[in-house]
């Protein structure tokens, strides 16, 4: 079968051959049948094509091989040949940025997976890779073409292969827009961020019917691998919406943060909001008992431009904020301790939530704000049986490996191991200012005085008396806002109000800092 044998019209002149040319477009552009686009919005979904429309600026997409079909033979697989083979592949630009961009077409073969399909994949991947510019996959596909066995399957490794060469040089978006199972949840988890809409877009290795053999476990599959499990509860996905037109305005806003490969800096933005502009209300917001709650997000919020930020893992691992945000119009990722969640200690979950984080604002040339307020890393039996100790190291490791502008601001309490692994100075951040409510310590006066002065408390003749009295030693001695700054240990104790244009100033000189560190293959990051 040919081209020409499907096209109206049997014309060899040139007006003619364009003729047919468009005929054939329009095929390929209105997709399999219309039953296939009826059952595809019948799920609540869009089709391929007008994904990439809401994408990608209008009329900026290019396709590459539209016209490609597979080879496959058996199981009926001859009849059944449709142009672009279930992927629509190419490129087009955000904001007037190129960016590369897949979509599977789950009207061809459930968006499954084949060798034509993959080797399209394949090629997109390449030219992201050598243009230096971000890809996004629009998923919608049921993994391996089953009709297509170790070929499929061999597909899916060039991909995973391919997104791991392209780790850290661009972008990689993973936005799921339907059931994606088996190899189709692997290349996604390789990748840079994972957006997920509610209701149609599910993420799992097997499936609920082999869950069910295999377990014994009933579970449907939104519960097994929808975007609030993943959100909430396993991490594997970023940000999650209610609709396919808000999650890719979302994937836009995220790529106006982003440069477009590891050589360049983020895109920077007009700001009207002043660089000098006081925080007179940050002295409201954190309370100066270190004990009592207050949402961190609002000191953010306070800190940068006209509120312009977009926070990572909202509703995952909550004692800790990751956010990326606009200083001056300069884009920063910021990391705060959240004394609202679990008093905004660092756990398992928490440590690895930054550490990624931290490693992707590494990656991509975007400088580190560190906000602490933490009382330390959560005791308890779950804690090191589940690895703390590796995890927590995940964390240390990023921030050490880091060569990005970094600063840290103490706003209360900085205990411990936390407080060095939350960028100190020590560890190579480059500025460290703390708030005049400032104390940091090896743990707080309580734990210290109980410890220390043991036997004094034990042996006195009023017990509570003495230890209220070692308590008071203690602050007094090691736990006042000065003692960090008068070694050297931060660089200085700041007006919460200036905050915003200390660090605004502080970025701007840091802006040409250049940091290397020694040659070798890669480092073996704890995991
Ligand atoms: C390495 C790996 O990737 S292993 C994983 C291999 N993939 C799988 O096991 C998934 C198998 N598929 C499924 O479980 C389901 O099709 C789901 C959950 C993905 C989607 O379910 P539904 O939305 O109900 O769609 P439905 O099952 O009708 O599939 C749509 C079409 O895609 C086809 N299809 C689905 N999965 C595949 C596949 N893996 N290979 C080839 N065709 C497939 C179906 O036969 C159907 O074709 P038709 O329209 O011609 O009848």
């Amino acid at each position: 079968m040919t081209l020409l044998d499907e096209t109206p019209s049997g014309a060899h002149d040139a007006r003619g051959r364009v003729a047919e040319l468009h005929a054939i477009r329009e095929q390929v552009r209105r997709g399999p049948s219309d039953r296939a686009t009826e059952a595809q919005k019948a799920k609540g979904k869009l089709t391929a094509r007008e994904r990439i429309a809401l994408l990608l600026d209008e009329g900026s997409f290019n396709e590459v091989e539209p016209l490609r079909r597979h080879r496959a033979t058996g199981f009926g697989l001859e009849a059944k040949k449709p142009y672009t083979d279930g992927v629509i592949t190419g490129w087009g630009t955000v904001e007037g940025r190129t960016v590369f961009v897949y979509a599977h077409d789950f009207r061809i073969f459930g968006g499954a997976l084949g060798e034509a399909h993959a080797t399209k994949i394949h090629k997109i991947m390449d030219m992201a890779i050598q243009a230096g510019a971000p890809l996004v996959s629009l998923n919608d596909g049921a993994g391996a073409r089953i009709q297509e066995g170790v070929s499929a399957l061999a597909g899916y490794g060039g991909i995973f292969q391919r997104n791991t060469k392209a780790s850290g040089v661009i972008p990689q978006i993973s936005v799921m827009l339907g059931p994606c199972a088996g190899g189709a949840a692997y290349s996604p988890a390789l990748t840079d961020f994972v957006f997920m809409v509610r209701d149609t877009s599910q993420m799992f290795i097997t499936g609920p019917d082999v869950v069910r053999a295999v377990t014994g476990e009933e579970i449907t599959q939104n519960g097994l691998g929808g975007a609030d499990v993943h959100a909430e509860t396993s991490g594997v996905c970023h940000f999650a919406y209610d609709d396919e037109e808000t999650c890719l305005a979302e994937v836009r806003y995220l790529l106006s943060m982003l440069p477009s490969n590891n050589r360049e800096n983020p895109p920077a933005a007009e700001s009207d909001d002043p660089a000098e502009r006081r925080g007179d209300v940050l002295l409201d917001l954190v309370p100066a008992d270190g004990n009592r709650p207050y949402d961190m997000r609002k000191v953010i919020e306070e800190l940068v431009d006209d509120g312009d930020m977009l926070e990572v893992h909202e509703r995952w691992a909550t004692n800790i904020i990751v956010t990326l945000a606009r200083l001056d119009g300069q884009v920063v990722g910021i990391i705060a301790n959240q004394p609202q969640s679990l008093a905004g200690v660092l756990d398992i979950e928490a440590s690895e939530k930054a550490a990624r984080f931290v490693q992707m604002c590494d990656a991509f040339n975007i400088p580190l704000v560190t906000l602490l307020d933490v009382p330390g890393f959560l005791p308890g039996v779950d804690q090191e049986h589940g690895g703390i100790i590796r995890h927590g190291a995940k964390l240390l490791y990023a921030y050490c490996n880091a060569t990005v502008p970094r600063i840290s601001l103490i706003l209360r309490k900085a205990y411990g191991g936390a407080y060095i692994v939350m960028d100190s100075q020590s560890i190579g951040a480059d500025l460290t200012y703390a708030w005049p409510t400032n104390e940091i310590a090896v743990m707080g006066a309580e734990g210290a005085a109980n410890v220390i002065f043991r036997k004094q408390i034990a042996e006195a003749d009023d017990p509570e008396a003495m230890r209220a009295s070692m308590v008071k030693e203690y602050k007094a001695e090691l736990m006042h806002p000065y003692y960090a700054a008068e070694r050297g240990l931060v660089d200085d104790v700041i007006d919460p109000a200036e905050t915003r244009e200390v660090l605004i100033r502080s970025l701007a000189m840091l802006r040409t800092k250049h940091a290397d560190l020694p040659s070798r293959k890669h480092g073996n990051p704890p995991q």
